[in-house]
């Protein structure tokens, strides 16, 4: 099927509150290889990530959690030198597989990049809506404003912007912009938000408003998140992951468990180096 249908592939949600496309879906890498090019940079990463609950992934620099992330809402593909191996599951169904939708995985996927991207001169209200449309996805006729306030308030946004909605998005503050991010994330009801670094350029109020944001949005959406930041995970994960990449080989994960068990007994002495801050 191509992209091409897939842009008049529309669907109309529901005024609010629903759970159109499912609700939280536990999401399961199953041995993931990828490559740019000849360069191999994951080996057989297998990683199940469980509904309602967010997952950490950790490790140095270039071990490969970015292109892993990249690769669980298909959009490690949109590298002309990108390939991969594996499966990767969402509630059982294979996203890769031939007769499913490359915009149905991004939909119920969803993605907030490490700098806040929110369109700067489209008003806060036409932001959150403008991810529907880039997802050809019809708004709620008469839902908008309730869609446009629950995202809002899900995003932990709603009560500082509630009387400036028709501002613009670079109006804001970079914690703001994030937070609004995740708000157009969430309008299109994503069974799974993927988060790649999202505090990495906030100062330290702003990333503790973020942490409570994912913290009271995990109940309605599985998280995944890659952070450098080993409090952050601490304090926000149920679950870890550790990828390394040692010598030249390509990124694999030493370990995986609940995250207090990864900071307080890490079974492989390389995690608990990292977790320490004794390199990487
Ligand atoms: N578009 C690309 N083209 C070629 N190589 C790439 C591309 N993106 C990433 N790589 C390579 O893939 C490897 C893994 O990179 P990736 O960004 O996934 O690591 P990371 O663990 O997320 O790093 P960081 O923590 O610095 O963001 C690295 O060797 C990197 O140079």
């Amino acid at each position: 099927m191509s992209d091409t249908a897939d842009l008049h592939d529309t669907l109309t949600l529901p005024p609010v509150r629903g759970t159109a496309t499912g609700g939280p879906a536990t999401l399961e890498a199953a041995a993931i290889s990828a490559w740019f090019g000849d360069h191999k940079v994951l080996d057989r990463v297998s990683l199940t990530m469980p509904a309602r609950e967010v997952t950490a992934l950790i490790g140095p620099s270039g071990c490969g959690k970015s292109t892993f992330l990249r690769i669980l809402n298909r959009m490690h593909e949109l590298v002309g030198s990108a390939s991969l191996a594996g499966r990767v599951l969402l509630d059982g169904d294979d996203i890769y597989d031939r007769g499913r939708r490359i915009t149905r995985a991004r939909r119920e996927i969803g993605m907030v990049f490490q700098k806040p991207n929110p369109f700067p001169a489209m008003s806060l209200y036409d932001n959150v809506l403008a991810g529907l449309k880039l997802n050809g996805i019809k708004a709620p006729r008469d839902g908008k404003d309730d869609l446009v306030e629950e995202c809002l308030t899900k995003a932990g946004l709603w009560r500082e912007v509630k009387d400036r909605l028709r501002q613009p998005g670079g109006a804001l503050s970079g914690g703001q912009q994030q937070r609004l991010c995740i708000a157009r994330s969430l309008a299109v009801r994503p069974r799974v938000l993927l988060m790649d670094e999202p505090c990495s350029a906030l100062d330290p109020t702003s990333t503790r408003r973020i942490e409570e944001t994912i913290h009271d949005l995990k109940h309605e959406v599985t998280i995944v998140i890659v952070t450098h930041n080993m409090q952050q995970a601490a304090r926000v994960s149920d679950s870890c992951a550790f990828f390394l990449a040692e010598q030249g080989t390509p990124g694999a994960i030493v370990e995986h468990g609940p995250t207090d068990a990864m900071f307080d007994h890490p079974r492989d002495p390389r995690t608990s180096d990292y977790v320490n801050g004794r390199f990487g």
